[in-house]
């Protein structure tokens, strides 16, 4: 997509570019709009007058934008989100006070299915933590490294079959033995099986992969009982949000063997990881990379600055999430 200068010019609006974002879109941002850098961190009350005029906020989905945020500037019109999970923006907010929001839907859905084959297969073939040993020497050592398990035949179950639980499916219809799925309620148009309950989907599982959306209504969704439930020969992806799943309970859940290793790209607290994760070597880890290729991150970019065209220039959103 070619980014085109609208007709009205908007270089005087006032926006903020909240947190880091991106090169390429801090680039694109400041070449259109008057930006002002925003800390992730700042003191929303403390902003500077000039901030305060603010009339559109760009935002990374690790930052979002909170109510006292959009309360402390009463001329804020239009949120960017440059992610498609909106966990951290207060929507009902944002709703209540007439605020636009946006995010980027779909351009990032292949990758993020990518990252989340590429995270099983890493779990169930022990392939991080066979590269770890062959890097210490201990194959040259005469180290036999343990036998894993396979993946061809294997049950997948997808927990939150939206875009990118179904892009994960269609990658593993060649090799899973069953793809079933739990989400709120069955999805239309789908053969994969559905199973109502969150506790019968994980026992029918062998690999649950989570896919759900973030936010209240999934928070701790996969507890201490379904992961009980998925049992001692059973593994986890997630690619969702951390607070999808119970942290406390996964720890323990790993390192007393009640499951068979998990392969996380998100954590409740990011960039902070529970320590006890780090010496598992039935745990894959990555540092939230789900979307993050070149190609993907810029268009993501080109999404949130479409979004913005068509605010400015008065047509409807792309991509609006309020
Ligand atoms: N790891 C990464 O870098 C990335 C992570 N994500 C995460 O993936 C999520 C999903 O993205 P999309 O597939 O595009 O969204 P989507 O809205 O198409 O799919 C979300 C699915 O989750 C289901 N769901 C939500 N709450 C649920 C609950 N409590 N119980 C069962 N199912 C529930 C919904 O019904 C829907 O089918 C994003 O919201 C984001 O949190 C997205 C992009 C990158
Ligand atoms: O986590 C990333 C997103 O786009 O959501």
């Amino acid at each position: 997509m070619t980014y085109i200068r609208a007709m009205t010019d908007p270089a005087a609006i006032p926006i903020i570019a909240y947190g880091p974002l991106y090169p390429y879109l801090d680039e694109a941002l400041a070449w259109r709009f008057a930006v002002h850098a925003v800390a992730a961190d700042a003191d929303p009350e403390a902003l500077p007058p000039q901030v305060r005029e603010a009339r559109a906020l760009v935002s990374f989905g690790s930052v979002g934008a909170s109510a006292a945020i959009m309360d402390a500037l009463p001329k804020l019109e239009m949120i960017g989100l440059f992610s498609v999970g909106y966990d951290k923006v207060d929507v009902a907010h944002a709703r209540a006070k007439g605020i636009r929001v946006t995010n980027t839907p779909d351009v990032l859905t292949d990758d993020v299915a990518d990252l989340a084959v590429g995270l099983l297969y890493a779990t169930v073939r022990h392939i991080a933590a066979n590269d770890r040993m062959v890097r210490a020497g201990d194959w040259a050592r005469g180290v036999k490294p343990a036998l894993c398990g396979r993946v061809t035949g294997k049950r997948i179950g997808i927990l939150g079959l939206g875009r990118i639980g179904r892009a994960i499916a269609r990658r593993l219809e060649a090799v899973a033995g069953e793809i079933l799925y739990h989400s709120r309620r069955p999805v239309a148009g789908t053969a994969y099986r559905y199973v109502a309950d969150p506790l019968d989907f994980a026992r029918a599982s062998d690999v649950i992969i989570v896919a759900t959306s973030g936010g209240p209504e999934a928070r701790g969704l996969v507890d201490a009982a379904m992961l009980d439930a998925l049992g001692p020969e059973g593994m986890i992806v997630n690619i969702s949000r951390g607070s999808v799943i119970d942290e406390d309970a996964l720890v323990a859940a790993l390192a007393e063997k009640r499951i068979a290793g998990a392969g996380l790209d998100v954590f409740a607290n990011e960039p902070h990881v529970p320590e006890a994760l780090f010496s598992m070597d039935h745990v894959v880890l990555q540092p939230h990379q789900g979307s993050a290729t070149v190609e993907t991150r810029k268009a993501m970019a080109d999404l949130v600055l479409a979004n913005l065209d068509a605010w400015v220039s008065g047509r409807p959103l792309l991509t609006p999430v309020a």
